[in-house]
């Protein structure tokens, strides 16, 4: 076997980022392209000094005539290489790339669950992770956005998604392909100017390596592996913030207490209001604040929350008693109660805003 510098790259980085241990199942996510198939070759050739079980997937989104040609060329390329091989085809033909994205990913895990594998590993590159940034970037997601694919994600249960080659660029990949002569599926639709991934990639990219800097891929990819670093840690200190600032249950167990209709085992409590200590959240920067209200409104909205939601229950942290906001989608309000930021749906803000001032009643 031939070995590149590629090869001991990757080698170093699933060592030194601990992303793979020996012996461990892996699944392949193969589409056919250049990045995938340099992915799965090196595997390969890796495999013999780390002992992994590599199976390789393809799914089927059935939005191209020759989706199926390319599902084959695919199944061969496993059977040559003596590599288990797993399809998944899409019911109906998938008709968008973020519908794709999501039920690939939806397939992947099913796969990886039912035939016991615990990474699921995808070819995605440095030159994906610069175009992931900037197309975030114009989208406005902040710095969470910009980190642009991670190396590692846990993807359901115990599934991690693992992405080796983020510090490789496409045309790095490309050479290796060509050094090796691997069969690649050319992608019609990756020559498509009406998807904004490729515009980045065939216009914005040339275009920045033309007249700003010719490394321009791989010093944005950077950038994406300097604010990941820092996104992780300012976010654990915010889930400790959030930790601080929260309190589900006194108000549960007091209501509980005064009302006869949780006296009856039959009938469960309600689940309470969440409420947000104001001083606590007071005293943190707004950087942190944000976070804390972003994942307090991922807890409880049906989707994402959008900056406009965040920056509404922010702003309850130092606004006057009293204030509210309108609904967030799914119907919940927040209000301020004195000290605390009260969140839920109308009827048990209230029941809260009793409570509270019962208990006032109550002081001696
Ligand atoms: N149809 C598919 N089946 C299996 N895995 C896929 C499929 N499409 C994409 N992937 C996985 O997701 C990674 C990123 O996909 P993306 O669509 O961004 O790139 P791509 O241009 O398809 O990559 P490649 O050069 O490998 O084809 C691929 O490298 C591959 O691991």
């Amino acid at each position: 076997m031939v070995w590149t510098n590629l090869h001991a790259k990757i080698h170093r980085t699933i060592r030194s980022r601990r992303l793979f241990e020996p012996e461990q199942r892996l699944l392949v996510a193969v589409s056919g392209g250049q990045d995938s198939l340099c992915l799965i070759k090196l595997l390969l050739d890796l495999q013999p000094k780390w002992g992994w079980e590599l199976g390789i997937a393809h799914c089927d989104h059935r939005w191209r005539d020759d989706s199926q040609a390319n599902a084959h060329h695919v199944k061969n390329l496993a059977e040559n290489w003596g590599v288990s091989f797993y399809l998944e085809t899409a019911n109906k033909p998938v008709n968008s790339e973020a519908t794709a994205r999501e039920w690939r990913y939806q397939a992947l895990s099913a796969i990886a669950q039912a035939h016991n594998y615990q990474y699921i590993v995808t070819g995605h590159t440095a030159s994906d992770r610069a175009e992931t940034l900037l197309h975030n970037l114009m989208r406005g997601t902040g710095a969470d956005g910009l980190q642009a694919l991670t190396w590692q994600r846990l993807i359901t249960g115990n599934i991690w998604l693992v992405r080796p080659l983020l510090e490789i660029t496409r045309q790095q990949t490309a050479q290796f392909c060509q050094e090796f002569q691997l069969p690649i599926w050319e992608d019609s639709t990756n020559q498509d100017l009406k998807y904004a991934r490729n515009r980045i990639r065939q216009e914005l990219i040339p275009y920045l390596q033309t007249n700003f800097n010719p490394q321009a891929e791989l010093a944005i990819a950077q950038t994406a592996e300097l604010l990941q670093a820092e996104v992780e840690y300012l976010e654990q200190l915010a889930q400790q913030l959030k930790e601080e600032a929260m309190d589900w249950g006194q108000i549960n167990s007091k209501f509980k207490i005064q009302n006869s209709k949780f006296k009856n085992p039959t009938s469960s409590p309600p689940s309470p209001p969440l409420r947000l200590n104001r001083r606590v959240l007071q005293k943190a920067p707004l950087a942190l604040q944000r976070r804390v209200m972003r994942q307090v409104l991922q807890e409880i909205l049906p989707d994402a929350p959008n900056f406009e939601h965040i920056e509404k229950l922010t702003a309850l942290i130092t606004a006057p008693n009293r204030s509210q906001t309108d609904p967030f989608p799914g119907g919940a309000i927040a209000q301020v109660q004195g000290d605390w930021i009260i969140l839920g749906t109308g009827d048990k803000i209230i029941q809260n805003s009793r409570i509270q001032n019962s208990k006032l009643e109550n002081c001696p």
